[in-house]
């Protein structure tokens, strides 16, 4: 591995998090190296989305430390857009929302996620999963380095779901950028992944997707049946892996 892929981006050591009398987060630890995919995933209520939070320094940490690279700029897509989706905005409009960026990249990074033809579209024509390429293309205006996704795929077909994960490894591959997710998607998500954290407000089991579904652990949260396809895609998407983690 060279200097610049081995890059840290972001390290939780022993992190917990205390919110009134329950422990959301019990002693977490993770990294995200450039260029690297960690997901996070975890049953209802199990604190990833906290998690996340404490990434990205919108909470603190009750022990434990928190570290980022300095100046690591950060992408951020939520879970859903903030805004009601019927108001009158075109997708060039709601881009420009975010603030100043360079001359022409809104239309490259439309361009980019698949939404060259909808740029001036309204927001209220766009499918559930244009929608969420859209607040992709609105994380990746500022050129982040890190990418972190909450639920990226929630509310879309299984086709656009694949689409969406497929587009998240290009975006890694050509840009270089580490990328944190929260997702329920287990079949799916093992297709770009490299690590995968099992979160149930502690780590249950982590390590690579193949590893992990065959922990007691990862069984007893998701059943056979998870581990299984878990499993057959793994071994389906064998030779498209990077040879970095194949
Ligand atoms: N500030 C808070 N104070 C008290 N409880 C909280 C607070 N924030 C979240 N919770 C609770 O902590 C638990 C974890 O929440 P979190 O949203 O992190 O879970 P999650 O894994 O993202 O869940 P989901 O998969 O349902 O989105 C939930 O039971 C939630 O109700």
């Amino acid at each position: 591995m060279t200097e610049a892929t081995d890059r840290l981006l972001l390290g939780l050591e022993d992190v917990s998090y205390q919110a009134k009398d329950r422990l959301l987060i019990d002693r977490v630890s993770l990294q995200v190296r450039r260029g690297e995919i960690l997901t996070i995933i975890g049953p209802n209520g199990a604190g990833k989305t906290t998690l996340l939070k404490l990434a990205l320094g919108l909470l603190p940490p009750s022990a434990g430390r928190v570290r980022r690279a300095p100046g690591l700029r950060v992408g951020y897509m939520p879970q859903r857009l903030a805004i009601d989706p019927s108001f009158p905005l075109t997708a060039r409009r709601f881009l420009s929302l975010a603030g100043p960026t360079a001359p022409g990249s809104r239309r490259k990074i439309l361009a980019e996620v698949g939404l060259q033809q909808q740029i001036d579209h309204q927001i209220s024509h766009l499918s559930g999963g244009e929608l969420q390429r859209l607040l992709l293309a609105r994380a990746l205006l500022r050129d982040p380095e890190l990418l972190v996704l909450d639920e990226p795929a929630q509310g879309i077909d299984v086709h656009g779901q694949a689409e969406l994960y497929r587009l998240l490894a290009d975006i890694r591959r050509q840009r270089g950028c580490g990328i944190l997710l929260v997702s329920h998607d287990l079949h799916l998500v093992m297709a770009a992944t490299d690590q995968v954290l099992c979160l149930n407000r502690h780590i249950c089991c982590s390590g690579s997707p193949e590893s992990v579904a065959r922990t007691g652990e990862f069984l007893e949260l998701f059943g056979p049946a998870a581990s299984r396809s878990l499993a057959i895609y793994s071994h389906e998407t064998d030779h498209h892996r990077d040879h970095r983690h194949g």
